[in-house]
């Protein structure tokens, strides 16, 4: 784990010792967006035009960020339009890695050994962490985006018009409860579990974890009244929560210390997630070999022995209650 600096590579963990041991995640700095046109996105450079085989997904199977995007790029048909390469599981003085024997496609593109080598042919004296997911484009042989979320709202339109795919998991009349609802579900639970286990004061940890708890409550009430987050409607806002949802029990109540409930003693959320789980192709891209070895492997100054452990043994695919 580490960052580069002017486009050299250091081995460094976060620095919680600057913030009282709570753990910040820092911004994406890789902010451009793919459009239908090629039209400047929200942020960053115009020149970036939906296409067929011009673009490039880097994602780890283990990572709940990366996680959307694969997941998106299957509901929206873009498997055929959109690469994919997927690092190792394994974390550690090299940040991701390509080693292909060790679970890692490889670099289709470059045949890279590390993925922090993508970020210095986009920019040869980068300064950041070097996360994934990263979406590239081949011909102008830049990164377009380093954040998930943007990745998302690009997938979930730019491509329409090549696809003919009009799924819409952002709908104009309800953008602005799912951006309500989004930014409760990150700041509480999606990071919210990161908050929690790498805190490195009692303090900080308590206030994670006492936050992801109450706010979990809350879902389980929304789910209980409604399908989905935002009513019957199956939108991006689901799909953000799934990817912790489905990491939770097998990673984050014990390694992340999140463990005053499993997801599978929610009887709304549980339900609720085995039906987002089920839906067609999903479960292809829940890998939990990755998830597993990715966390306590990676992470040795929270599990040093980095033993994985076995269980625990859930059947996501046994029927749900919903709908
Ligand atoms: N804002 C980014 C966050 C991505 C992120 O933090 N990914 C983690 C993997 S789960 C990572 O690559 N971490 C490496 C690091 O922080 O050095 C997004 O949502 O795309």
């Amino acid at each position: 784990m580490g960052l580069l600096v002017n486009g050299q590579w250091h081995d460094k963990w976060y620095d919680t010792d600057n913030n009282q041991g709570e753990f910040k995640r820092e911004a994406a700095q890789l902010r451009n967006w793919v459009t239908e046109d090629g039209s400047a996105g929200q942020s960053g450079d115009a020149g970036f035009k939906a296409e067929k085989d011009r673009y490039h997904l880097y994602v780890s199977l283990a990572c709940p960020w990366a996680h959307r995007t694969l997941i998106f790029r299957h509901l929206k048909g873009l498997e055929d339009y959109i690469s994919v390469s997927v690092v190792s599981p394994d974390m550690l003085e090299h940040g991701w890695t390509f080693d292909k024997d060790n679970h890692s496609t490889g670099d289709a593109l470059f045949d890279s050994d590390f993925m922090h080598q993508i970020y210095t042919h986009n920019k040869a004296d980068y300064s950041g962490r070097v996360t994934v997911p990263v979406l590239w484009d081949k011909k102008t042989q830049r990164i377009v985006s380093n954040e998930s979320a943007e990745i998302i709202r690009m997938f979930n339109s730019a491509f329409n018009g090549l696809t003919g795919n009009e799924c819409d998991f952002y709908p104009q009349s309800l953008r602005s409860e799912i951006d309500e609802v989004n930014e409760f579900v990150y700041h509480n639970i999606n990071n919210g579990v990161y908050r929690a286990g790498f805190a490195t004061t009692q303090e900080a940890y308590t206030e994670a974890f006492d936050n992801l708890f109450a706010a979990l409550d809350k879902i389980e009430q929304r789910l209980t009244a409604n399908r989905y987050l935002v009513g019957d409607t199956l939108t991006e806002a689901d799909w953000r929560l799934f990817t912790t949802l489905i990491r939770f029990d097998s990673v984050y109540v014990g390694h992340f210390k999140c463990n005053l409930r499993t997801i599978e003693s929610y009887p709304a959320i549980s339900n609720y997630l085995r039906e987002l789980y089920q839906v067609e192709g999903v479960s292809k891209t829940v890998d939990f070999y990755h998830i597993k070895r990715h966390y306590y492997f990676s992470h040795t100054m929270i599990n040093p022995t980095q033993v994985v452990p076995k269980g625990p043994d859930i059947d996501y695919a046994r029927p749900h209650n919903r709908g």
